[in-house]
C-alpha cells in the first residue's frame, strides 16, 4: 500500500502547565485530504494542542511538521504563510464590517498589500474577486455586504471560516466552529467544512457526537492529554474504553 501524503505531523509532543501534564506525548499525521475529527472530554487538552500547532503555545519537548519542513520554533504567522490556519472557539470578527471587507483585507493582508492599497488598485480588484470567490463557497454570496453583526450566528461563525481561507491553507484547524450555533444549524455548517477543497486537510474539535460521527473520516480522541485512540468512526464508537471515558460522560 502507498504511504499516505501526511501534510501535518506532530511527534511526541508535550506540553506542561506547572505539574499538570496537559499533552502527553501526542503523535498525530494527518493526511491530505482530511476532514478529522479531535474529541475528548472536556479539560482532555484538545485546544491546547491546537495550540500547539498552530505556535501560539511552545512545547516543553517534541517535533511538529508542515509538509515535510520543521515548523516547531516557527511563530504563529509565519506558520500561516507556510499554510496552517485556524479558527478560535471564540467570535473573532470585527462586527462593523461587511463580510466581503473584511475578507478582502485578509486576502490583501496575505499578498502584504493591505497597508498600500492607493498604490496598487489592481490588486485591490483581484483581492475582491477572490474574497468573493471564497464568500461563495462558503455560502455567504449573498450576505456580503451586510454588516457582520447583523449576521445570524451561524453565518458569523462561516465567516470567521472565510478569513481562514483568505490565508490559502493547506491545512486548516478549528476549534469548535460550531460553538454557539443552534444544534439543527450545525450540521449544515459542518456540510459546508466538508466540501470544502479536498487539498485543504481540515482537523476540527466538536462534542456534538452526532455531528463527529456523520463528518470525521477519523477521529482522534484525547483523555488526559493522551491519544487514547485513533481510528474511523465505527472503530471508535464501538470502542469500550471510549464509552467510558467519553460517551458516557453526557456530550452525546
Ligand atoms: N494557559 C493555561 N495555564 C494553565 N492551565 C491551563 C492553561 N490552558 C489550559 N489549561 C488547563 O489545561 C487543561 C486542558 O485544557 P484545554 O483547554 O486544552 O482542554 P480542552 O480539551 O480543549 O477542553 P474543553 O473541551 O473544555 O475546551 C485544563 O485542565 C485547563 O484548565
Amino acid at each position: 500500500m502507498a504511504e499516505p501524503d501526511i501534510v501535518l505531523r506532530a511527534e511526541a509532543l508535550r506540553k506542561n502547565f506547572g505539574k499538570l501534564e496537559v499533552t502527553r506525548d501526542v503523535a498525530l499525521a494527518l493526511p491530505r485530504g482530511a476532514r478529522h475529527a479531535l474529541i475528548g472530554p472536556n479539560g482532555a487538552g484538545k485546544t491546547t494542542l491546537i495550540n500547539l500547532l498552530t505556535g501560539q503555545l511552545k512545547p516543553d519537548a517534541g517535533r511538529i511538521e508542515l509538509e515535510g519542513g520543521d515548523i516547531t520554533s516557527l511563530a504563529p504567522a509565519h506558520r500561516v504563510r507556510r499554510g496552517l490556519s485556524r479558527t478560535f472557539q471564540i467570535n473573532t470578527l470585527f462586527p462593523d464590517l461587511t463580510p466581503i471587507e473584511a475578507v478582502t483585507l485578509a486576502v490583501m493582508e496575505r499578498e502584504r498589500t493591505a497597508g498600500q492599497f492607493w498604490k496598487r488598485l489592481a490588486a485591490h480588484g483581484d483581492a475582491i474577486e477572490e474574497s468573493f470567490t471564497i464568500l461563495s463557497q462558503l455560502g455567504l454570496a449573498d450576505v456580503a455586504t451586510r454588516t457582520t453583526r447583523t449576521l445570524p450566528y451561524g453565518q458569523q461563525r462561516l465567516l470567521e471560516i472565510a478569513l481562514a481561507l483568505a490565508t490559502r491553507p493547506r491545512v486548516l484547524l478549528l476549534d469548535e466552529p460550531a460553538a454557539g450555533v443552534p444544534k439543527d444549524e450545525s450540521a449544515a455548517l459542518f456540510s459546508v467544512i466538508s466540501a470544502l477543497p479536498s487539498d485543504i486537510s481540515v482537523l476540527f474539535i466538536e462534542h456534538d457526537m452526532d455531528i463527529v460521527f456523520k463528518f470525521a473520516t477519523r477521529i482522534i480522541v484525547l483523555v488526559g492529554g493522551g491519544v487514547l485512540l485513533e481510528a474511523d468512526p465505527e472503530t471508535v464508537r464501538s470502542d469500550p474504553r471510549v464509552r467510558e471515558v467519553y460517551l458516557g460522560h453526557g456530550h452525546g
